[in-house]
């Protein structure tokens, strides 16, 4: 359960967002919408613990949560199983073989990390999600440099292994993931409603 009770936050000592409140059980997502500037990178990391928010409530399960952003943080030296292994050591975990299928890296298992493509290295940096197994994940355009077939099937790993398993999600993203998760409209939620982005709200208006 990730439960978010009249959040407010800030970047860069500005008020960006005001009032957010959403509820998600086990095995539910949540798209972030927005224009660029709205304030979904910003309320991501307060959801993921890297900022404090400046009001309001978050529930979960303390320890359970992972963040991804933009930034692959891939280990250039290493081999693509050796970054999964590394990662899977780190958490005191087995390497699922499944992993490397799901994300379509098996064929590049042996192929040092700093010699693939955007697209791989990000395939690659996503499948540590499938390795660390937390319940919750705050993914922040986890689709940036994948190709169309890519992205259905990250959309499929979210959606049948990660929420199938009881897991939640919260995902800003521009695009169609081809998920059945509800969409929140951030600018209603912006603290300053002179801003272009949008205007304040208290309600649950912004879940299209
Ligand atoms: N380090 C920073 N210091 C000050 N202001 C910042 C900083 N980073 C972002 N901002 C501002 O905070 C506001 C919210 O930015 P944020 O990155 O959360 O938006 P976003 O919805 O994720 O945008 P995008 O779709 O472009 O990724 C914007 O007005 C942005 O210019």
């Amino acid at each position: 359960m990730l439960k978010v009770t009249n959040l407010a936050c800030s970047r860069g000592g500005v008020p960006v967002l005001t009032g957010v409140s959403f509820t998600l059980a086990p095995g539910e997502a949540l798209v972030l919408r927005g224009p660029n500037g709205a304030g979904k990178t910003t309320l991501l990391r307060v959801l993921a613990g890297l900022q404090p928010a400046d009001a309001g409530e978050m529930t979960m399960q303390a320890g359970d949560s992972a963040y991804a952003s933009h930034a692959d943080g891939v280990k250039s030296a290493l081999t693509v199983r050796e970054n999964l292994q590394f990662w899977a050591s780190l958490y005191g975990l087995p390497l699922p073989d499944a992993v490397l299928v799901d994300f379509d890296i098996a064929h590049l298992e042996h192929r040092l990390a700093g010699n693939l493509s955007a697209g791989q290295k990000r395939r690659l940096g996503l499948a540590r999600l499938g390795v660390i197994g937390r319940k919750i994940l705050f993914l922040d355009e986890p689709t940036v440099s994948l190709d169309r077939q890519s992205v259905a099937r990250f959309g499929a790993w979210v959606r049948d292994r990660h929420l199938a398993a009881g897991g939640i999600a919260v995902i800003a993203t521009h695009i169609d993931l081809g998920l059945e998760a509800r969409e929140m409209d951030i600018t209603a939620f912006r603290a300053d409603p002179s801003r272009p982005e949008g205007r304040a709200a208290q309600s649950d208006e912004a879940f299209l």
